[in-house]
């Protein structure tokens, strides 16, 4: 069994992890943190968790994370990045759902996060998490980075088109929407129901810190510098993301055939019939990134949709996937999730 601690239960991607952990067959759960509710039961605090989680929240202090063999930190950025050099140097696995470890250049992270890095060594021997990218380096990996909840969606849709060699690399565009949990269950007056509910909006247009991110992976996977258009939106719903990219081929080719061929085998990335509209609906609490690829007219401009669960592809269940991937397991393990619908 491998004995896990989260950091940060309280929040709605630590709670997703132990939605997610509770009923994986290859972990015991050994620690799960609250600075402010330690002391009380995580399933008093969470009653979806009765029957399943028996663990009352202790602080980080208490919570003796080097006796686990990995620990999550589902905390806010800056938080992973302090504590992540000591719990290494134990032999504990690092896994964050934060930004720490996500940005290569240590100066662009500090630019964009507003901070100093406390572990810029771990940086660079950090890998990221992107299994469809990256499978091999996470095997290996101590300090794993999660990658981010719109960066997942947009980098999946895009790689196929990019990994090929058929994009035109100056001008892409990502136009994506989030639910409200995207922000976090921490108080805030723009989450508020009467504030989000009923209304759309853009944000982050001059430039949103999943920027960095995402160029960051496309330049990966195109061998140079990309020039992307990044705009994100908070629309009226709990879950789940829809990103609308947007690719000028720079040749033709049949890009349905393309994304089956690139996304065979993968568990988690289905790509749906030709003419398909997934919606976030149809992925709603499970781990699938559901991919439709469309070309308009018969134009050189590709539309790819992509849609994740926020909470699950794009935080905890691409963290569990991590997991599996970095401690040997079958990767699906823990999950085999049917998404909810309606
Ligand atoms: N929500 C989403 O869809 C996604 C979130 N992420 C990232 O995952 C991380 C967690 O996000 P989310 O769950 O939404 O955030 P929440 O605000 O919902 O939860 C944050 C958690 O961190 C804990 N925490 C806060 N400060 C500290 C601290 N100084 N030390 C230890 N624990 C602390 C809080 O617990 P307490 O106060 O009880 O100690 C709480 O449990 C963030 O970095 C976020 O950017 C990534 C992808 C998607
Ligand atoms: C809807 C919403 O507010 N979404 C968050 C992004 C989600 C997230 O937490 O991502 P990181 O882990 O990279 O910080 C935002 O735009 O800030």
């Amino acid at each position: 069994m491998i004995k896990v601690g989260v950091v940060g239960g309280t929040g709605y991607t630590g709670v997703e992890l132990l939605r997610l952990l509770a009923r994986h067959p290859g972990v015991q759960l050994q620690a799960i943190t609250s600075r402010g509710d330690a002391g009380m039961a995580v399933a008093e605090m969470f009653p979806s968790l009765r029957g399943r989680v028996d663990l009352r929240f202790v602080t980080p202090a208490d919570a003796e994370l080097d006796r686990c063999d990995v620990v999550f930190f589902a905390t806010p950025n800056g938080i992973a990045m302090q504590q992540a050099r000591e719990l290494v140097d134990k032999g504990v696995r690092v896994i964050d759902l934060a930004a720490d470890f996500r940005i290569r250049d240590v100066a662009e992270w500090q630019k964009w996060y507003g901070m100093t890095h406390a572990a810029p060594e771990l940086v660079a021997e950090a890998v990221y998490g992107l299994p469809e990218r990256n499978r091999e380096q996470i095997r290996s990996a101590r300090v794993l980075a999660n990658p981010g909840c719109y960066p997942t969606a947009v980098q999946l849709g895009f790689l196929p088109l990019i990994e090929a060699g058929v994009a035109d690399l100056s001008h892409l565009v990502a136009d994506a929407k989030s639910g409200v949990s995207g922000a976090g269950r921490k108080a805030e007056v723009h989450t508020l129901f009467a504030e989000s509910a009923d209304t759309f909006k853009a944000y982050g247009v001059p430039g949103h810190r999943h920027l960095p991110e995402i160029r960051q992976g496309l330049a990966g996977m195109a061998g140079k510098a990309v020039g992307l258009t990044f705009v994100p939106h908070l629309t009226p719903m709990i879950r789940g993301i829809h990103a609308t990219l947007y690719v000028r081929l720079t040749q033709d080719v049949d890009v349905q055939g393309l994304f089956e061929a690139r996304y065979r085998g993968e568990p988690f990335v289905d790509v749906m019939p030709a003419g398909s509209h997934p919606e976030t609906r149809s992925v709603r609490a499970s781990n699938m990134c559901r991919i439709a690829v469309h070309r308009p007219q018969g134009g050189d401009i590709v539309v790819v949709l992509s849609v994740i669960d926020n909470l699950v592809k794009g935080a905890a269940g691409q963290a569990v996937q991590n997991m599996n991937i970095m401690f040997g397991l079958n990767e699906t393990l823990g999950l085999d999730i049917v998404p909810v619908s309606p």
